[in-house]
């Protein structure tokens, strides 16, 4: 679970609370204090503000759900903005497998057929071995959804 605070910024428009990225989970559900988080929309190329309904949690999959679907459902791209009135809190429960549990591409989909999987496996532990390396936001950065594609 995450807990973020994102304090008031005099310049929202200048700077993000989050960077875009998208969770390594299989889902996360989010919980804001206000609203912020934004959730890019591939078929426009804009961000969309999520709704603001007090109480309600937004719910989206992670890298671990494009894994184990082969592709079929993409990870949900999404950034937190930010506000120049008030401290912003949200709450990320993210789920998936145990440290070192390995999701794989489901094996239903491919048939027993290596070829054809178009994600190597990885556990949370690859995650964070993964994110010590190559730091969200950095310059270079390559998600870790992209280190899990394999090349056709
Ligand atoms: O602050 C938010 O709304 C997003 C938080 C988030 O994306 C995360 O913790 O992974
Ligand atoms: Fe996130």
């Amino acid at each position: 679970m995450a807990v973020n605070c994102y304090p008031p910024c005099p310049s929202p428009e200048l700077a993000l609370g989050l960077p875009p990225h998208s969770d390594y989970s299989c889902i996360t559900v989010v919980l804001q204090s206000t609203p912020g988080l934004e959730i890019f929309d591939p078929r426009d190329g804009t961000w969309k503000t999520a709704p603001d309904t007090r109480g309600a949690l937004q719910v989206h999959i992670g890298d671990h759900v494009e894994v184990l679907s082969n592709g079929t459902y993409k990870s949900v791209v999404h950034r937190a903005a930010l506000n120049s009135r008030k401290t912003r809190i949200s709450i990320a429960s993210l789920h998936s497998l145990g440290m070192d549990e390995k999701m794989g591409v489901a094996k239903e989909l491919v048939g027993g057929d290596e070829g054809k999987e178009r994600y190597r496996e990885s556990s949370f532990r690859d995650f964070l071995d993964s994110l010590s390396k190559n730091d969200i936001g950095t310059q270079g950065y390559k998600s870790f959804i992209d280190t899990l594609r394999i090349e056709k």
